[in-house]
């Protein structure tokens, strides 16, 4: 079934409160939201999220790479080739990973609703429930207490922590949440590349020997930094997660020759892809690396698309898919009910972003 169509609609996001972390503070989200459409008249949906400084994408440059390049070159093709139009995205630039994401979602969404099963149906999935975190924002350490208290309010058990702006408050920050919550709360810490791997040893030590009920650090160093990853990992009990390091399934690779992480967190907005997404979760399976789920600050539509593969994948393990609960947007609010996503057996992704 040839893809016929290709357009593109743009769409900011209010958040219910800012998202804040070592890099960067969120008021909004700007996303793109791509349609595909099929010579039956099949629709599919994806989107992308501009995060200039995390991936690089902006509003206007996906827009182009999309218009000049990404639809030019699958328009026409047959949407049952699934992994060839992706391997054509994946190679027609370099980067652009939210723009090729949105697209490859938009194909994928398409595809599972022409074979009449949801998406996750697709990647071999049967299960359509997972359990799903909440993330506190880097703020002076009293807000960052009153807004974990919130979310255990709310039903979550497991805590994303933003930390990695200054290592002596950063354990502050940690301390008072411990303070608080105690111990039957899971605390994963994300730095966000803001330590340096020296100061990352001494505060991850530090966190050990208070034992905080910390699950995993993610991203303690720079991105390009895998042998400061290493380096931390060789020498702190705690597992550490690769994020903003781990792109592509070459970057995958790489972190397990270098026996770099212990874990790994995929997002579509990296990978630019669903298939992409899911050969780093099967590279990491086969290095005995266990994978999250995660998401940019990004819309629903694309959080759906990453849970339906979540609930897929034999070794995605953890879900960081908080996203959703902080836009001002209820479109999705019957997948999201706090720290449950629950995906329903329709066809498709499930979720249509614009009226029809
Ligand atoms: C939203 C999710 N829980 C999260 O924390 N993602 C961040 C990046 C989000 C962004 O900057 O848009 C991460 O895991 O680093
Ligand atoms: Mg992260």
């Amino acid at each position: 079934m040839k893809i016929v169509d290709a357009q593109i609609q743009t769409e900011r996001t209010s958040l219910k409160r800012p998202f804040k972390t070592a890099v960067r503070t969120a008021f909004d989200i700007q996303s793109l939201i791509v349609k595909i459409t099929l010579e039956n008249g099949i629709t599919g949906y994806g989107s992308g999220v501009a995060t200039e400084k995390v991936t690089g994408d902006s509003l206007s440059g996906m827009k182009n790479i999309l218009e000049q390049l990404l639809f030019p070159s699958i328009l026409g093709k047959e949407i049952e080739n699934i992994a060839e139009n992706e391997m054509i995205i994946q190679t027609s630039c370099i980067g652009n990973t939210s723009a090729k994401a949105a697209l490859s979602i938009a194909l994928y969404d398409a595809y599972a609703k022409l074979l009449k099963v949801p998406l996750f149906q697709i990647f071999g999935g049967r299960t359509n429930s997972l359990i799903n975190d909440m993330t506190i924002s880097l703020n002076e350490p009293d807000e960052m207490v009153h807004d974990a208290i919130k979310a255990v309010e709310q039903g979550f058990s497991i805590l994303k922590i933003k930390v990695g702006n200054d290592p002596q408050k950063d354990l502050e920050r940690i301390q008072a949440i411990y303070d608080h919550l105690g111990d039957n709360i899971v605390l994963r810490i994300d730095a966000n590349q803001g330590w340096s791997a020296k100061e990352a040893i001494k505060i991850i030590g530090e966190f050990e020997s208070r034992n905080f009920p910390i699950e995993f650090i993610e991203q303690p160093v720079p991105q390009w930094d895998f042998d400061g990853l290493k380096f931390v990992r060789e020498r702190v009990n705690i597992p550490i997660m690769a994020d903003e390091s781990v792109y592509s399934a070459k970057d995958a690779i790489k972190i397990v020759n270098k026996k770099a992480a212990d874990l790994i967190n995929i997002k579509l907005m990296k990978t630019g892809s669903l298939l992409e997404a899911c050969k780093i979760a099967s590279i990491a399976e086969t290095a005995g690396i266990p994978c999250m789920i995660g998401c940019m600050m990004e819309s629903s539509l694309s959080v759906l698309a990453a849970a339906h593969l979540a609930v897929a994948h034999p070794n995605i393990k953890k879900v960081d898919l908080d996203s959703p609960l902080w836009l001002n947007d209820h479109k999705v609010d019957r997948y999201f009910r706090n720290s449950q996503i629950h995906l329903e057996e329709i066809p498709g992704i499930g979720f249509h972003p614009v009226s029809q």
